[in-house]
């Protein structure tokens, strides 16, 4: 009986969707919500946008949970993260030190006005439940449900705002007919922790709703580090090549943001912006990717079915498709090469916790991969950037500096520009802050804790050894900045500059005192030919590679 009420009302609140407000008044020339058949609704242009400007600058949602990992380096209120996870020199992270909440230690926060408008605001709600699951913290998308209950039952949510959370899209009707499930058990886990008045069906149905439309809480310097729920996005539908992207605005990264004197009240109202990825023609449908974009075509359609229940059918999907197919008549015996590559990749990596040298191991097969650099398709469509990712992190954190930037470099140069919209695209952002920190890490500008001078020597006649020099390298990290400047100067995403003044600052004090300028005389031609011998590409594909980074 409860399940046929749960299914009516869900059908109910579909049906309202189409009647609830979801675009404030300020953007109303700007961007419209219709329906589309087999999407149910999505967000258009109503006008054309350029590349240049935000689309929209939207507040702090109602409702956002930090990963576990992130909940001891980041404040729990304005979400500045003041060291990273992995053993580089913190940069990009604010100077701030975290205080952890005295009740339930899980949050922390940066400074007072944080933690005390927090707490009213929601903290104290859940900081007694925090306490009694604390050596279980439920997965941030259960968190971001639980406080979503706690401030209904307290009518702290806005009645709108309650609307339009309550109306989004929650797949009920189909996941309902599966019979009890152990979304179920979670909705009852919820309502006991919270000792809530709300229905099971209704916590059921949040987790539902939390399931379609929570988007990564984003940074472009430190990657996703949670999820977030706010209305007007849960609106855009996805792609795989979108055409709009989520940013974090630079102050947003820095303390007591809110709250800072020099910035405007629309700056202050500002927590991220969908920005475009390219310019936008009136009438274009806006979508926004909800999965990371470098996975491979089958990883996305699986994760897009799994949790959004739809297939995908974008532009890029098919592409990728036809072209495996295509590579697959061509050249039959090469994914089976490819996936005894990545197993061999995958069985050292998997052994590193238990053998260090197992990373090496790793880093001399991913060496090898050259043999498929004649087939970007194998980038495009198959799992190769995840596997690069992971042997950069894993180098990172046993401090193989070495390692991890002919990964990343492998990422910037042959990977990411044959498979990301837009040269702004977050996915790029990051992939380049992340490499101008490991260079600044080999070139001794920022040497992590626990690193010294002996090492920074290490890491520079590993370099060498594969091919790239001192000199090459200052000269490539001069180049990375110029490019990560470009790409920024043409986007919506100017306000991240200043962080590359900041790089650039530190650099040349650095090169003045090492008297590294120098060094640079020996030129760009023969800096080019240790970047093609490091990644192993051939001349005549090199102009060609040049050209698509636009390094
Ligand atoms: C976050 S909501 C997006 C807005 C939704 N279309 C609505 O009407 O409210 C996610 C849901 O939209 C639908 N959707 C999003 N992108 C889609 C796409 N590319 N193709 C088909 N359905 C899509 C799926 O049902 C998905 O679970």
């Amino acid at each position: 009986m409860a399940e046929l009420d749960s299914l009516i009302d869900s059908m109910i609140s579909q049906r309202k969707a189409g009647e609830v407000n979801y675009i404030d008044d300020k953007y109303a020339d700007t961007i419209k919500v219709e329906s589309i058949p087999s999407k149910g609704q999505g967000v258009f242009a109503q006008r054309s946008l350029s590349v240049k400007d935000a689309l929209c600058s939207l507040n702090v949602p109602t409702t956002m949970a930090i990963d576990a990992e992130y909940l001891s380096t980041t404040c729990y209120h304005c979400l500045i993260v003041t060291s990273t996870q992995l053993p580089l020199a913190q940069a990009g992270t604010a100077s701030a030190s975290l205080k952890d909440c005295g009740g339930c230690r899980k949050a922390r926060f940066c400074s007072r006005e944080c933690q005390v408008e927090a707490w009213h605001a929601y903290h104290k709600f859940e900081c007694k439940i925090f306490k009694k699951v604390a050596d279980d913290l439920p997965p941030p998308i259960l968190r971001a449900v639980l406080r979503v209950v706690l401030l209904k039952d307290r009518n702290k949510i806005p009645e709108d705002e309650w609307t339009r959370i309550s109306s989004l899209t929650s797949h009920e009707h189909i996941l309902a007919g599966r019979g009890r499930s152990n979304i179920t058990d979670m909705a009852e886990g919820i309502k006991h922790l919270a000792e809530s008045s709300m229905t099971v069906e209704m916590i059921q149905r949040l987790i539902f709703i939390m399931r379609s439309n929570t988007i990564e809480l984003p940074t472009p310097i430190h990657g996703p580090m949670g999820v977030m729920l706010e209305p007007l996005v849960a609106k855009f539908n996805h792609s795989c090549e979108p055409n709009l992207a989520i940013h974090r605005p630079q102050y947003t990264m820095k303390s007591r943001w809110m709250k800072s004197e020099q910035l405007s009240e629309d700056e202050r109202q500002t927590f991220f912006q969908l920005i475009p990825l390219r310019d936008i023609q009136q009438g274009e449908e806006l979508c926004i990717s909800y999965v990371v974009p470098t996975v491979s075509v089958s990883a996305r359609r699986k994760k897009l079915m799994d949790d959004y229940l739809f297939e995908c059918n974008c532009p890029r999907c098919k592409s990728d498709m036809e072209a495996s197919a295509e590579l697959s008549k061509e050249h039959p015996t090469l994914p089976g090469q490819f996936e005894q590559w990545v197993k061999d990749v995958g069985r050292h990596l998997g052994r590193v916790s238990k053998d260090p040298s197992s990373l090496q191991k790793a880093g001399s097969v991913m060496a090898k991969s050259d043999r498929f650099y004649d087939y970007p398709t194998i980038y495009t469509t198959g799992d190769y950037p995840e596997i690069a990712m992971t042997i950069i992190f894993e180098a990172l954190k046993s401090q193989e500096f070495d390692e991890a930037l002919g990964n990343i470099l492998r990422i910037y140069f042959l990977i990411n520009p044959a498979r990301l919209v837009g040269r702004h695209n977050p996915t790029n952002l990051y992939t380049i802050f992340l490499m101008l920190d490991i260079f600044d890490v080999v070139l001794g500008i920022k040497v992590p804790t626990g690193a010294n001078d002996d090492k920074v020597k290490k890491w520079q006649q590993s370099l060498s050894e594969r091919g790239l020099t001192e000199s090459g390298l200052i000269y490539w990290r001069e180049k990375v900045c110029a490019d990560l400047r470009r790409r920024l100067e043409s986007s919506a995403a100017k306000d991240l500059l200043v962080l590359v003044d900041e790089r650039d600052m530190q650099a040349k004090q650095v090169s003045q005192t090492q008297g590294h300028g120098d060094e640079k005389k020996e030129g760009p031609e023969s800096a080019e030919e240790e970047m093609r011998a490091l990644l192993r590409i051939k001349e005549q594909k090199w102009s060609q590679v040049m050209r698509q980074n636009g390094c």
